[in-house]
């Protein structure tokens, strides 16, 4: 018998997006909700039915989300603020979208996150170290769940009406509850034995329906873990066998390793374990003796987070002394995490040349490599033989291409290895030349980068890529677009300018396709959030920056004004961790390979006028591993990194840098050390709580604290505004602050953005009255 093959999770959004586009033609009211559902259940009958083709043993259900897996499990248990005005029973549509992103108060379609007369969405966050996005739930103290509804049992029905039998997926209590909130900051696993009688009754009618398994997936279990969070685990399955004993649980971790958290997970009444051998291959043989003999292990060999096709005999050498002493039927073969986090199928890139596409594996082919890997480890299938002689040449061609390989770069690393990467002068020598240099007043304003992707500048883009637009008019009509918001930038009076972006897709991808060693698709989107989805570039070979990126783009935006245009560029951390990167070589080193490429641009950007040049780390705190003890080492190359960009700069030049998060407190040491002149952060929704991080000795340089959250098109007023920045000069000297947005405003309307940016002019100009007043005050005392 062939080792069975399993699935935890397919991608929802469809081959051709069909996901993110029901749902923004339900949003703008022009679709309604049957043709949307009818979208949706399409998506899930295409996405069983080719896993069955394929003969994938063991099937996910419930799998597919409208928006999040997270927001699904709450609204599932009840866990619904009374700000949306849920009134118990089944939740409706328009409820769970206000939930996903707010709404206006009428029709939550609207889907914007108001506030005032409307209610704003649940809090985002990033899922684990991914660049997929999910909404935190949000408990009370005395929150009461109750089932909304079976979504799994609905899911599972549905699969069988076409003949499949599935394995249902549910996001485990204890994860669940970790990443959640509570609103009085009391510790939300409290709140576990309220929420197992749920789960339980979801189990009960599942078992009921006949469904044999359920997979739960508890990622929780790779992180450090406190004594009561690893008390609620074992509690946790202990009440669920003993409630539900006929269901079958494939307790599901990935992204790392259990590490310490292995013994208790060992001793779980649970008949599956599945563990992530891609992340942590370290990890197979201790899984393997404490596990009992009876329990079903899932071997997570094919990497769900990545693109590379995997080397097979490599696998199976791997993994047959490790299965040796097992029988085979406790033995599942699966990818490493559900595929959500890779593009659906590698056939549709035709444009990518044959070479580079035999290299590649997304969800579809990472299927057709587990099956032949099982077939290969019980040498039954003779079919197979083919299929390694052609995985074994890929990959082997991949190892030994002159593509991947340029000695150049080597060398580059080679020459700047053990060269301290520092700027000429420390930062107080800095801050007097470019004072002097820009004459800028006390808290100057200033913008993130990007201004509106309106529908027409995409509309260009995208005609331009099907070539129904040639260069010469793509080009010019983006530098009408920049021309426009220059001027407006000046009639606004704000004081350092950007020249919004607007030649960008994305703030990675732009980049990726014009540095060597990367390559760029045209289907392969993966979603980052509800609808928002993102081509990651594929990073195969060494990088390299053949010609200027953004050069005469800056060059051009400068000619049209007389104030400090921004050279504008994403920094060497952010590139890396939101591409697929080559896993040949230490993810360090492909880093530093960009670093140089970046390095590159800020010197041509520098030797063409700019003055000031912004590097986005906007990922830099999303690389961070799962594990704090291995924090360290990454910070350390990660701010290398940085300042490999840097160091080649003159002390006049203004070195800026982005972060749009409000978590600093655990890293300030490292954000301190990578030494920019000045930092723009995330601070609006913490109400500026976070500055107490960067206050006194422990960050010397400029900040910008943003004064205006722009996930929200709600329009801050001056006053408003100035009550941050009040609030900011408790933490921060009067010379150390900027004023400026959280974040780009690429995602928000101009309707939205002009009013929002002219009041923080405003109330920068209020905030230097007040420092002459104070001034005048002090000179007359
Ligand atoms: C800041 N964030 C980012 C992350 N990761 C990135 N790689 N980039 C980021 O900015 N991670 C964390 C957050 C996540 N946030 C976002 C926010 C917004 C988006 C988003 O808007 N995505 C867009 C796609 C962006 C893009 O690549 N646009 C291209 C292609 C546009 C397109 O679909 N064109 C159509 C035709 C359009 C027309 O004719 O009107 C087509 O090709 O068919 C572009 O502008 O050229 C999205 O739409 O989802 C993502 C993450
Ligand atoms: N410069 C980018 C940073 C986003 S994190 C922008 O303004 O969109
Ligand atoms: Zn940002």
């Amino acid at each position: 018998m062939t080792i069975k093959t399993a699935n935890l999770g397919f991608p929802r959004i469809g081959r051709h997006r069909e996901l993110k586009f029901a749902l923004e033609s339900y949003w703008a009211g022009k679709s309604d909700r049957a043709a949307l559902l009818d979208v949706a259940s399409k998506l899930r009958a295409a996405n069983w039915l080719l896993q069955k083709e394929m003969g994938i043993d063991v099937i996910p259900s419930n799998d597919f989300s409208l928006y999040d897996q997270v927001l699904d499990t709450a609204v599932m248990v009840g866990a619904i603020p009374s700000i949306y005005g849920w009134q118990g029973g089944s939740v409706d549509l328009d409820t769970y979208f206000a939930m996903a992103r707010g709404s206006n108060g009428g029709h939550a379609a609207c889907g914007h996150a108001h506030q005032g007369n409307g209610v704003p969405a649940l809090e985002m966050t990033k899922w684990f170290d991914t660049n997929y996005h999910y909404l935190v739930p949000e408990f009370s103290a005395d929150q009461h769940f109750e089932l909304t509804s079976n979504k799994p049992l609905e899911a599972f029905l549905e699969a069988r009406t076409i003949g499949v039998q599935t394995r249902p997926v549910l996001l485990g209590p204890v994860t669940f509850l970790k990443l959640g909130k509570t609103r009085d900051g009391s510790s939300a696993i409290n709140l576990l034995d309220r929420l197992l009688p749920v789960y339980a009754r979801i189990f009960a009618e599942l078992a009921a329906a006949g469904a044999d398994w359920v997979q739960v997936d508890e990622p929780c279990l790779v992180l450090d873990l406190g004594d009561e969070e690893r008390q609620a685990v074992s509690h946790a399955y202990a009440a669920l066998h003993a409630l539900v004993p006929d269901l079958r649980i494939m307790l599901a971790t990935y992204f790392g390793a259990l590490g310490d958290n292995l013994d208790i997970v060992a001793r779980l009444p649970v008949s599956g374990i599945h563990v992530d051998l891609v992340s942590a291959p370290q990890q197979a043989a201790a899984v393997l003796e404490k596990v009992s003999p009876q329990c079903v292990i899932s071997l997570g060999v094919i990497d769900g987070r990545n693109i590379w096709r995997s080397d097979l005999a490599k696998l199976r050498d791997t993994i047959l002394p490790l299965i040796g002493g097992r029988d085979h039927t406790t033995i599942q073969l699966a990818p490493s995490c559900s595929l959500l986090h890779v593009p659906i199928d590698v056939s549709l890139e035709t444009t990518l040349d044959d070479e580079l596409r035999s290299w590649l594996a997304f969800a579809t082919q990472k299927l057709e490599e587990l099956k032949q890997l099982s077939g290969a480890i019980d040498g039954s299938d003779i079919a197979v033989a083919a299929d390694f002689r052609a995985n074994g040449a890929a990959t082997q061609a991949r190892l030994t291409s002159v593509r991947v390989n340029d000695p150049i770069v080597a060398g580059r690393l080679v020459e700047i290895q053990g060269v301290e990467q520092k700027r000429h002068s420390p930062f107080a020598k800095r801050k007097d030349l470019q004072r002097r240099r820009f004459g800028l007043p006390p808290f100057p304003t200033t913008t993130i980068g990007s201004f509106p992707q309106t529908a027409d500048v995409r509309k260009a883009r995208s005609m331009h890529d099907k070539g129904e637009l040639s260069y010469i008019d793509y080009k010019a009509f983006i530098e009408r677009e920049t021309a426009a918001a220059v001027r407006w930038q000046e009639e606004i009076g704000l004081d350092v300018f950007v020249h919004g972006e607007f030649e960008r897709n994305d703030m990675v991808q732009y980049f990726g396709e014009q540095l060597s060693g990367f390559a760029f698709t045209r289907h392969a989107w993966v979603q980052s959030y509800g609808s928002r989805y993102v081509r990651p570039p594929i990073i195969y070979g060494d990088v390299s920056r053949p010609n200027p990126m953004t050069v005469g783009w800056w060059r051009y935006a400068q000619s049209l004004t007389q104030r400090p245009m921004k050279g504008m560029l994403t920094g060497p951390i952010t590139i890396l961790n939101w591409s697929f990167v080559r896993d040949d070589l230490p993810r360090e080193t492909v880093g530093r390979q960009i670093a140089l490429a970046i390095r590159d641009e800020v010197l041509d950007l520098e030797e063409a006028g700019a003055g000031i040049i912004q590097i986005d780390e906007a990922a830099l705190r999303e690389g961070l591993p799962l594990r704090k003890a291995d924090w360290q080492h990454y910070l350390g190359w990660a701010v290398e990194c940085f300042r490999m960009c840097t160091s080649g700069v003159a002390d006049e030049t203004q070195i800026h840098t982005h972060m749009c998060y409000s978590e600093f407190n655990d890293i300030m040491s490292a954000i301190a050390a990578m030494d920019a002149d000045v930092i723009s952060i995330e601070t609006s929704r913490s109400k500026m709580k976070l500055l107490q991080a960067f206050a006194g000795e422990r960050y010397p340089n400029e900040i910008g604290p943003g004064v205006y959250d722009i996930h929200s098109p709600r329009v801050p007023d001056a006053g408003e505004m100035k009550t941050l920045l009040d609030l900011a000069r408790e933490h921060l000297l009067d010379d150390q602050l900027w004023v400026n947005p959280d974040c780009g405003l690429k995602t928000r309307k101009w309707e939205d953005v002009k009013p929002a940016l002219v009041n923080m002019v405003e109330a920068a100009r209020r905030l230097r009255l007040d420092l002459a007043g104070d001034k005048g005050r002090l000179a007359r005392a």
